[in-house]
């Protein structure tokens, strides 16, 4: 794993050493946004407009926030106008790369080996993590956008008029309490269980883990009287909760050392993860060989063997009773 330093690839692990221990996540470099009529965003510069066929999308189905982007273009129906590469889930040296594998979905564009050189073809001294989710404009041959948080709104809405299945996951009336909810999910859960498992000191580790299951548990609670996070049907917020949780048994407990409690654990939150998963078209996005293979082997100062668990056995599919809240 590394980063990009004036267009230069190098091999680096994340700097803890700054900052005692702790891992601190770096803001994403591209920040446009695709509109209905090609006006600039909330950040960034104007002339990305909706249309069908203009945007490609590159991700890991390893990654949390690049599995919202999926979820979204899954949902909004979006598969047939924005067009989509998958990366290796081993992510070594040279980062994210395109070699050969199951599931893997070469770059038909940049005929990239590396998503670095993605990086490079839209700014040549590009300075920074190469990171997916990437949504790239075919048009003007750049990146867009490659924060997962922002991309997903543009698909909720800005596609609708060019042909996107209908469906709000982010009502005006909900904004403020699902960006509320947002806040708190992403430092103490979504980030949280990075901030666990990254850390290097062991200070760092236990006020990540306690903030971690602090929020599960409040969150237990606040799901045993309602089906979803806010309002009655699912949200963006929901969404954003389902990538971690369904990591979270597999994955995180284990590697990343988050193991007060598993998600099977917590009567609601179990159920809830069952019924997100068995929304129609939510299965095919989540691919457990990918998510485990590509932490069990990619960080090699956490687990240098390589071994990938066997287990757990997780049945997604078994019947949940939340149709009741
Ligand atoms: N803010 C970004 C974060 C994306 C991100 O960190 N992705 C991870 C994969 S799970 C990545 O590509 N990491 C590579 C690295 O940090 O070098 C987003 O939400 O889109």
């Amino acid at each position: 794993m590394g980063l990009l330093v004036d267009g230069q690839w190098q091999d680096k692990w994340y700097d803890t050493e700054s900052s005692g221990g702790r891992f601190e996540r770096e803001d994403a470099g591209f920040r446009n946004w695709v509109t209905v009529d090609g006006s600039a965003g909330p950040s960034g510069v104007g002339g990305f407009k909706a249309e069908p066929n203009r945007y490609h999308l590159y991700v890991s189905l390893a990654c949390p926030w690049a599995h919202r982007t999926l979820i979204y273009r899954k949902l909004k129906g979006l598969e047939n106008m924005i067009s989509l590469s998958v990366v290796h889930p081993f992510m070594g040296e040279n980062g994210w790369t395109f070699a050969a594998g199951e599931g893997v979905i070469a770059d038909p564009l940049n005929h990239a080996s590396n998503a670095y050189e993605i990086y490079i073809a839209a700014k040549p001294d590009y300075t920074g993590r190469v990171t997916v989710p990437i949504l790239w404009d075919k048009k003007t041959n750049t990146i867009v956008s490659n924060e997962s948080s922002e991309i997903i709104r543009m698909f909720n809405s800005d596609f609708d008029e060019v042909g996107a299945v209908a469906g709000d996951f982010l009502p005006t009336d909900l904004l403020t309490e699902i960006d509320e909810i947002n806040d708190f999910v992403y430092s103490a859960i979504n980030n949280g269980v990075y901030k666990a498992g990254f850390s290097t000191t062991q200070e760092a580790y236990e006020e990540a883990v306690t903030a971690l299951f602090d929020a599960l548990d409040t969150l237990e609670v606040r799901l045993s009287g309602k089906r979803y996070l806010v309002g009655n049907s699912i949200t963006e917020a929901d969404w954003r909760l389902f990538t971690t949780l369904v990591r979270f048994d597999a994955v995180y407990v284990g590697h990343f050392k988050c193991n007060l409690r598993r998600i099977v654990d917590y009567p609601n939150l179990w159920g809830y993860l069952r019924d997100l998963y068995q929304v129609p078209g939510i299965a095919e996005t989540v691919n457990m060989v990918h998510i485990k293979q590509h932490y069990y082997t990619s960080h090699a100062n956490i687990n240098p063997t390589r071994i990938i668990p066997a287990g757990p056995v997780i049945d997604f599919n078994e019947p949940h009773d939340r149709a009741r809240l």
